[in-house]
């Protein structure tokens, strides 16, 4: 059998008229991770004109590092997102060695915690895409943080004992773990509260925390073991699902695209990497250029604004209309 998502988690939620965009106080936010002067910024610019294209009425803050050159914050800027520069974070540096050297600099995204203007946030990778409005995850109940189960299916997840017996938490039948490990989340997205209190104790229990493979993603995992809720696939779509465990995933209804495998970043796709030449991430990528070169999501201030004002002078049209629901995927049989 495969894991069942619990439906209680999330059902039937109302998308508040919050004040938001430009007026600098939003309680709600995404929020996307950049550091370096390479290709992600395109990631970053493509996620602002996906989340416009799906109206969602929050928006985009970009957490970035220093590193993060000015014509590309200038991009950002340009299309409305919201800029917040933030240090590095390492963890202790004699251990290093431990983490994959390509996801340390996913520490820094530990920082996000710290953003207490906003009382709740959705984070997503650069390497991710909103297909359809997931604003109603913003009423999830508080207190924990919602998230994607992974897939350990990967050479990536080599290292991991899980990996050399094949088992895997998408299909737990396939193959026998005397004790499986707790539920893992893929870190590329998650909802989650912002708080002082969390941040300091985040930080401090990194100085203390050995340093492993998957950086930041395998040490929120172990953070928030106790108070992590699984959300569907369809909420991030590690792209492997489509080949490892295609019984768990109704791509219809997938709402965001995780371009984590490898060769599927759709600004460096080729087409030549293992599984790269299939017709599903073929569109996945078109869809994605589509969004990325559509010049009518472009950020236009005056037209947001007065959007904006359309939508509050509405609200009793609004709150006579039913609540969106979330639509699950029943958790199917790999049998
Ligand atoms: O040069 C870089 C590299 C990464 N990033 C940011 O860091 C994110 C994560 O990097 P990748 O997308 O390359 O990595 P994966 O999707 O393979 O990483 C997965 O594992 C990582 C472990 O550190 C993180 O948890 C990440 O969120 C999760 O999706 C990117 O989306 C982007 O937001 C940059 O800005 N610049
Ligand atoms: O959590 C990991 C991570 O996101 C890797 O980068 C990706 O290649 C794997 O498929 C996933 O399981």
């Amino acid at each position: 059998m495969a894991p069942k998502v619990p439906a209680n988690v999330i059902v039937g939620s109302t998308t508040k008229l919050t004040k938001v965009k430009n007026v600098g106080y939003s309680k709600r936010a995404y929020v996307t991770f950049l550091a370096g002067n390479g290709d992600y910024v395109k990631g970053a610019v493509g996620l602002a004109k996906g989340l416009r294209k799906v109206r969602s009425a929050y928006p985009l803050v970009v957490a970035m590092l220093p590193d993060v050159p000015e014509e590309h914050r200038e991009m950002l800027r340009k299309q409305g997102c919201i800029l917040r520069e933030i240090e590095p974070i390492y963890p202790p540096e004699s251990q290093i060695q431990f983490a994959m050297a390509y996801y340390v600099l996913n520490y820094s995204k530990l920082r996000i915690w710290d953003f207490e203007e906003y009382s709740k946030m959705v984070y997503l990778d650069a390497d991710i895409q909103v297909y359809e409005n997931i604003d109603h995850l913003f009423d999830a109940p508080d207190g924990y943080l919602y998230a994607v189960m992974d897939c350990f299916c990967e050479k990536t997840w080599s290292h991991s004992p899980q990996y050399s017996i094949g088992y895997c938490q998408q299909c737990p039948d396939r193959a026998h773990m005397a004790s499986p490990p707790p539920l893992y989340f893929n870190a590329g997205m998650f909802v989650f509260e912002p708080s002082r209190l969390t941040y300091d104790s985040l930080l401090h229990t990194l100085r203390v925390t050995p340093p492993t493979p998957f950086a930041e993603q395998d040490f929120l995992n172990m953070f928030f073991e106790k108070t992590y809720k699984p959300i569907p696939p369809i909420y991030n779509l590690v792209l492997a699902m489509l080949w490892r465990h295609p019984e768990n995933i109704e791509l219809d209804k997938v709402k965001v695209v995780h371009y984590c495998a490898a060769g599927s970043k759709p600004w460096r796709y080729t087409g030549k990497e293992a599984n790269m030449d299939r017709e599903d991430i073929k569109i996945l990528v078109s869809k994605w250029w589509d969004v990325y070169n559509d010049e009518s999501l472009d950020y236009k201030p005056d037209e947001e604004e007065k959007e904006e004002e359309e939508v509050f002078s509405r609200p009793s049209i609004m709150s006579s209309m039913p609540e969106p629901a979330i639509s699950y995927i029943p958790a199917p049989s790999a049998a």
